[in-house]
């Protein structure tokens, strides 16, 4: 794959051009009567107009035909796709995953769009608020079809297989290790070149902001300079046979057709874009002196919901660091949480739970059930001679943690046939090492 170009910083002013049509972008206007070579102007609002300026978001098209020159939108089926919480009894169990299957491209032709499972969720799309966890499966690239979300940002965290994503503001590749957010709106087609699966964390109400950094100061975590974003690439294609655009509206699938590709943006300019992140960028900040601190401090983006300090959901990383604290008990804590915790892998292993927790599979832990490390995990750890040690190395777990209590839907509980029935036996080992003698300084 020659090799893609981007530009650099998050929630920035971008402008750009194709280079192929040199001063397609309006000079000075949004609106000029008659528009460089021809294009329509168009507008894509990601923010209430009347958004106070930090949060204010939207970006200008300069394209060759505007977006609503498409047929009517009829509905189409949907798949696995679910918006319905109460298809089934919630369910307070630990819950894990075995890893999500793939259909084989012998066996059945499966897109992005068509390779969409709902897991949990909770919330409203119409009233919007609140969030969904997706996992995509899929082995065939979408061809002369498009898809948008009306509903919310999707947070694509791909597992395997690369994905060519083409959208409006330009082509982005994007591999496992690395994260997109595509949000509200945005029109996109996926390419794959394998069997390909990932995780997507859908919010309804707000979009993904970096967290603030507080007494940590000016930098680190995820640093704004290092997330993506595409430059303008067009194509000026007739499509005879009909290009499909799709549009997620209220939780449902829509199809359009049309006769052009809608990939036709010339020239554009705003703040409110695709990007990508590559999550080895991120500055780890933890514990040097003693205690496990908590995960928040590996939070990538944040969805704030209007709670102070309370988000929607939050995308925090498991990276590959050093582990140095002294008389501390490293691995997580055994915690009962007031907000939901669903968990991936991307690659290796993460260190609450070596073995059982595998790349492509997942784990919920729901609000106020207990979790913690396993018991081979506290054994280990327990005994474990404190040097100091890589931890999580050529690993990448992560976490979606969610003020919402969410469920799980009949895909995730039945259908996926992933579910690991013996998830809870990893922690039946554990033992009571209560000493009722005990004393302070005994060895
Ligand atoms: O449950 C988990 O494994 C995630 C997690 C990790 C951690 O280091 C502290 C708290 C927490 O919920
Ligand atoms: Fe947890």
């Amino acid at each position: 794959m020659a090799s893609l170009k981007y530009m650099a910083g998050f929630g920035n002013e971008f402008s750009s051009e194709d280079p192929s049509c040199p001063g397609s972008l309006p000079k000075g206007q949004n609106n000029p009567q008659i528009c460089p070579y021809g294009l329509y102007a168009e507008q894509l609002s990601g923010s209430a107009f009347t958004c106070p300026r930090y949060n204010n978001k939207r970006s200008w098209f300069y394209r060759i035909v505007p977006s609503v020159l498409h047929k009517p939108f009829n509905s189409i089926p949907q798949g696995n796709l679910s918006y319905n919480w109460d298809e089934i009894n919630p369910d307070p169990n630990q819950l894990r995953w075995l890893p999500f299957k793939i259909h084989k491209a012998s066996e059945k032709m499966v897109d992005f769009v068509t390779g969409l499972h709902t897991l949990c969720g909770a919330g409203d799309v119409r009233s919007r608020n609140g969030l969904a966890i997706h996992i995509y499966a899929c082995n065939t690239s979408m061809e002369n079809k498009s898809f948008y979300n009306s509903d919310g940002d999707f947070l694509l965290v791909p597992q395997k297989g690369n994905l060519l994503i083409t959208t409006e503001f330009g082509k982005m590749l994007v591999e496992p290790n690395e994260i997109c957010v595509i949000q509200q709106g945005m029109h996109f087609s996926v390419q794959v070149f394998e069997e390909t699966r990932g995780y997507i964390l859908e919010i309804f109400a707000s979009h993904f902001e970096l967290p603030d950094l507080g007494p940590i100061g000016a930098n680190g975590l995820a640093n704004p300079r290092d997330f993506k974003v595409p430059v303008a690439w067009y194509e000026n294609r007739k499509v005879p046979t009909g290009f499909t655009v799709i549009s997620k509206f209220q939780g449902k699938l829509f199809a359009a057709q049309q006769a052009f590709s809608p990939f036709n943006v010339v020239a554009w300019h705003g703040n409110y874009t695709p990007y990508k992140y590559n999550l080895q960028d991120f500055m780890v900040i933890n514990s040097v002196s003693f205690d496990h601190a908590d995960p928040s401090i590996f939070t990538v983006l944040t969805a704030k919901s209007t709670r102070p300090g309370v988000a929607i959901a939050d995308f925090v990383i498991f990276p590959p660091r050093w582990g140095v604290a002294d008389n501390t008990f490293r691995p997580p804590y055994y915690h009962r949480n007031c907000m939901s915790e669903f968990m991936g892998l991307i690659k290796g292993h993460y260190e609450a739970k070596e073995e059982g927790f595998l790349p492509g599979g997942g784990s919920l832990h729901s609000i106020m059930t207990p979790h913690g490390p396993d018991a081979e995990c506290f054994e280990k750890a327990s005994k474990a001679d404190l040097k100091p040690e890589r931890v999580a190395d050529k690993t990448m777990a992560f976490m979606f943690e969610s003020s919402f209590n969410m469920t799980v839907t009949k895909w995730g509980l039945e259908t996926c046939n992933c579910l690991d029935k013996n998830y809870s036996k990893c922690w039946q080992p554990l033992k009571n090492n209560f000493n009722p003698n005990w004393k302070p300084n005994a060895k």
